[in-house]
């Protein structure tokens, strides 16, 4: 069954603008495992728009499900917080300083040496590594031969045309999840995934591992509650 990671960026967006400590960004990661998420997802920036770099060491101590720490291994300070945190997963992604958010996947042929080099530095310390990626089959052969054990599948494009054609808007997804399993690697995905289009992707990607939802999941939740939200996340999952 899909696993679902609940990332809590957003509330840590909210905390931040009042610089003080509500919401307490600890206390909801507890809620959400209670809940009933399966991972707790956070992506440190270097800009530190949301989740500060010391949020990842005090939730190291209180996740009992799965930490997912994504972001950009070519800054320094991610690669030493991960190697000091050892989470469960990190999830690797190619992000520049200046964007607003993650919109883009790893070239994984033109970087195939240095993914192959940083992967080897996290899983030689017992953390599962994940790379996200287009779903691009060559992008997707490129990443088997990198070492990693999962891939991750950007679903803005998947989201953003989930209403005009589902169809069509699954179809990519559909052909790299493919040559991924047949490479034996893992399968998570994330980016824009909803209540609206989230059961669909799961059923047409047969062997997805985990999805990691953040934006919308959060944004439901001002509307439904967050236990009951998570809960209506995860029977999409079912
Ligand atoms: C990698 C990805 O698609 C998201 O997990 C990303 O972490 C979202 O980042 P923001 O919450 O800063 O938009
Ligand atoms: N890896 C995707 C993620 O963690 C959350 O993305 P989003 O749901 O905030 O778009």
């Amino acid at each position: 069954m899909t696993r679902l990671s609940v990332n809590i960026n957003k509330i840590a967006t909210l905390r931040n603008s009042r610089g003080g400590n509500n919401p307490d960004l600890i206390q909801v990661a507890k809620d959400c495992e209670r809940f009933g998420a399966q991972g707790i997802t956070v992506h440190p920036r270097p800009d530190e728009r949301h989740i500060r770099y010391n949020d990842v060491y005090e939730l190291k101590k209180i996740v009992t499900t799965e930490f997912n720490i994504e972001g950009n291994c070519q800054e320094q300070k991610f690669v030493d917080l991960v190697l000091a945190v050892k989470p469960e997963q990190v999830t690797l992604v190619p992000d520049a300083l200046g964007q607003i958010t993650s919109n883009h996947g790893w070239d994984t042929m033109a970087n195939q040496q240095y993914l192959k080099e940083i992967i080897a530095v996290f899983k030689n310390a017992g953390i599962r590594v994940s790379i996200f990626v287009d779903p691009v089959v060559e992008m997707v052969k490129g990443a088997a031969t990198t070492g990693t054990d999962r891939i991750e599948l950007y679903t803005e494009a998947y989201a953003h045309g989930y209403a005009a054609n589902k169809e069509a808007a699954i179809a990519p997804y559909k052909e790299a999840a493919r040559v991924a399993h047949e490479a034996g690697l893992g399968i998570n995905a994330g980016h824009d995934l909803d209540l609206e289009n989230l059961k669909y992707f799961a059923q047409n990607i047969p062997a997805l591992d985990e999805v990691s939802i953040g934006h919308a999941l959060i944004s439901d939740a001002l509307y439904y509650g967050l236990e009951n939200t998570i809960q209506m996340y995860l029977r999409q999952l079912s």
